[in-house]
């Protein structure tokens, strides 16, 4: 039973709750479809439990900027206590709203920013411990220093990313890239790419991170990749802290325990009208009338506001705002 002026949603069979609402196949069209019939925010069960899914930016924009707090909990039921042996730790990640959330973030900020996150290419030894830290952040796992576990994982993403790297791969990226729809588009979005490394090229011996600045056309490129690729379409769950408000619905604390929030990021980034070319792969999403690089605020693959991705370099930002 939903509550009294719970947003609205399709009617739940006893037990098994919405779950025959979805295909195996491609559940992201489902919700396309319930969207279309009731908004940017309805409800749905997931079992006997009740979700809100939330759509578009201007509905996240509330639940996740103006609203934060409200709706910055996890779930009790994620499966936290069920993690293999070697995270036996709730990490940040699934950690719920409360102090030492708080602290841990703070403090994870902090200690990225320090290591210089987003500013500087780094190497050897500080690569082993980035990504020792981000294994503590992310599962509650810290290695020693010389613990030949860390070090055989950071040799294999190195190992993997000479592969992906490679010529041979680029070969096939760019075979991939050539025949996938729009492949035209994609294809020339490369070549334009290569040219600009090619300039950079005669300038310098190798290119680093704080070249893109000067490479607009390559940045776009990367963003409009990471628009389409939409690498975690649903985020992660959140759930709500407190008796709150969105778009007008009522979303009850107690009588849940914190209603589940599910926030469609894929319809944010194909949202029509905050996109030049919502459905196309176009770089020309980013780009200005200028033709200056942009980043539109439908932009949100790292989610949005005080439980925003880590991994985001511009998520600095938030620590004063938590
Ligand atoms: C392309 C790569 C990545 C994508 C698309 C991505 C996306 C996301 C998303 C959607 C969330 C959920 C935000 C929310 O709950 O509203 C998240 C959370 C998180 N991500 Fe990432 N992420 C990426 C890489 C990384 C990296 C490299 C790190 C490590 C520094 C990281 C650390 C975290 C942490 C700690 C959280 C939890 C934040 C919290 O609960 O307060 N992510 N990420």
């Amino acid at each position: 039973q939903r509550p009294k002026n719970f947003p609205p949603g399709p009617p739940p069979l006893p037990i098994l709750g919405n779950l025959l609402n979805f295909s195996l196949d491609n559940p992201m069209r489902d919700l396309e479809r319930l969207r279309k019939c009731y908004g940017n925010v309805y409800s749905l069960f997931i079992g006997p439990k009740p979700a809100v899914v939330i759509d578009g930016v201007q509905a996240m924009k509330e639940a996740m900027m103006s609203k934060a707090a409200d709706f910055a909990g996890r779930p009790e039921y994620l499966p936290k206590h069920h993690m293999p042996i070697s995270m036996p730790v709730v990490g940040m990640v699934l950690a719920d709203y409360g102090l030492s959330w708080k602290e841990h973030r703070r403090f994870a900020l902090m200690t990225l920013r320090n290591f210089g996150l987003g500013k500087q290419s780094m190497g050897g030894n500080t690569v082993c411990t980035c990504s020792n830290i981000i294994c503590q952040v992310l599962f509650g796992t810290l290695y020693g220093y010389n613990d030949e576990f860390i070090k055989v994982v950071v040799q294999c993403f190195k190992e993997n990313s000479k592969i992906a790297n490679g010529p041979w791969a680029m070969l096939r990226n760019i075979q991939h890239f050539a025949t996938e729809s729009s492949s035209e588009i994609q294809f020339k979005s490369l070549i334009r790419c290569q040219q600009e490394i090619d300039h950079m090229l005669e300038m310098k011996t190798q290119i680093t991170y704080d070249d893109r600045h000067n490479m607009p056309y390559m940045q776009t490129v990367i963003h409009e990749i990471q628009r389409i690729a939409n690498t975690a379409p649903l985020s992660v769950f959140h759930s709500t802290t407190k008796d709150t408000e969105l778009m007008g619905y009522f979303l009850p604390k107690k009588q849940l325990k914190g209603t589940l929030v599910i926030q469609n990021l894929n319809s944010v980034l194909n949202e029509e009208g905050q996109w030049k070319f919502p459905h196309e792969f176009k770089p020309e999403n980013f780009l200005n009338d200028q033709g200056e690089f942009v980043k539109p605020k439908a932009f949100v693959p790292f989610s949005a506001g005080s439980r925003m991705c880590l991994g985001e370099t511009h998520t600095a930002g938030y620590l004063q705002k938590l």
